[in-house]
């Protein structure tokens, strides 16, 4: 393992096939390692563009944070080069494509594959927090399909280290006031409260707060203005669980491990994710 990540990747390494997708910084290609034949995808980033929004710092953030992070739900980062104009990402991948895709086909999805995903994704970011690591961006687009149709969370372009703040407090934490302390606390709950946004999506293919104006938007999540329509028709228990999620206080919020213990993910959950 060491001395791969110790190789010098470049182009010549792989044979590039069809996009796969198209970020706002570049694509993404499937791409075949020629020596190993193993299959990968490879997004491409153009520096010009990465400079000009001023996120080097953020992509730097996301190799080291995914260097580090190995779970069955989280899509591998095998590590990236980069030439004159372009950095390149390899990136492990997904067969069955992009999740967001899914949901537009199937309007919304079953009690059983939706909490078949959440209990994957709550057991993802168990993992992640564990590590001190907070995505801060769940939601579809940024979640694939792998081979066997299990849940992939990508992209830790906007996560962060949690221990990042206390660190910068040059190693003391004394001299942190209240809010300083709790808010790298606070930050694990953001991803608490996106995966019951997402919940609800998957069941009722809209997410809760969505309105015509973004300033609706905001108002709506300030107020936790959740409803339920009547249709499609979703259990009590769905909604029971949605409602610990989207909670104002972030202390009050359900925690992961809660989560997976609640009757609907029991009932609807496949084990295996
Ligand atoms: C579509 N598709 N279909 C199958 C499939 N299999 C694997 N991958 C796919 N798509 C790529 C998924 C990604 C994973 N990690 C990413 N990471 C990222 O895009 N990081 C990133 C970009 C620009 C700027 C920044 C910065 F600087 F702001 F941090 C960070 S994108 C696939």
């Amino acid at each position: 393992e060491a001395a791969s990540e110790k190789k010098r990747w470049t182009l010549n390494d792989f044979d590039i096939g069809k996009p796969l997708g198209r970020g706002k910084f570049g694509h993404v290609y499937i791409a075949r390692e020629k020596r190993s034949n193993h299959i990968v995808a490879l997004k491409v980033l153009f520096k010009s563009q990465l400079k000009q929004s001023q996120v080097e710092h953020q992509l730097r953030r996301e190799v080291e944070i995914q260097s580090h992070l190995r779970h069955p739900n989280i899509l591998r980062l095998y590590g990236y080069f980069y030439d004159q104009k372009r950095v390149y990402l390899i990136l492990e991948y997904a067969a069955k494509g992009e999740l967001y895709k899914e949901l537009q086909r199937c309007k919304h999805f079953s009690e059983r594959r939706a909490a078949t995903y959440v209990a994957s994704l709550a057991r993802a970011l168990i993992y992640c927090h564990g590590k001190h690591v907070i995505h801060r961006d769940i939601k579809p687009e940024n979640l694939l399909i792998g081979a066997q149709g299990e849940l992939k969370i990508a992209d830790f372009g906007w996560s962060v280290h949690t221990f990042n703040r206390r660190q910068t407090m040059c190693g003391t934490l004394d001299y942190l006031p209240p809010e300083m302390v709790e808010s790298a606390e606070h930050d694990a709950s953001v991803d608490i409260w996106s995966l019951g946004i997402l919940c609800y999506e998957f069941l009722y293919g809209v997410p809760p707060f969505e309105a015509k104006e973004h300033s609706d938007t905001y108002k709506r999540i300030l107020l936790v203005d959740l409803k339920f329509p009547p249709k499609p028709i979703v259990s009590a228990a769905a909604k029971d669980l949605i409602s610990q999620m989207l909670v104002r206080e972030t202390s009050k919020r359900m925690p992961l491990h809660k989560l997976l213990e609640h009757p609907w993910i029991i009932q609807n959950a496949d084990p295996s994710g």
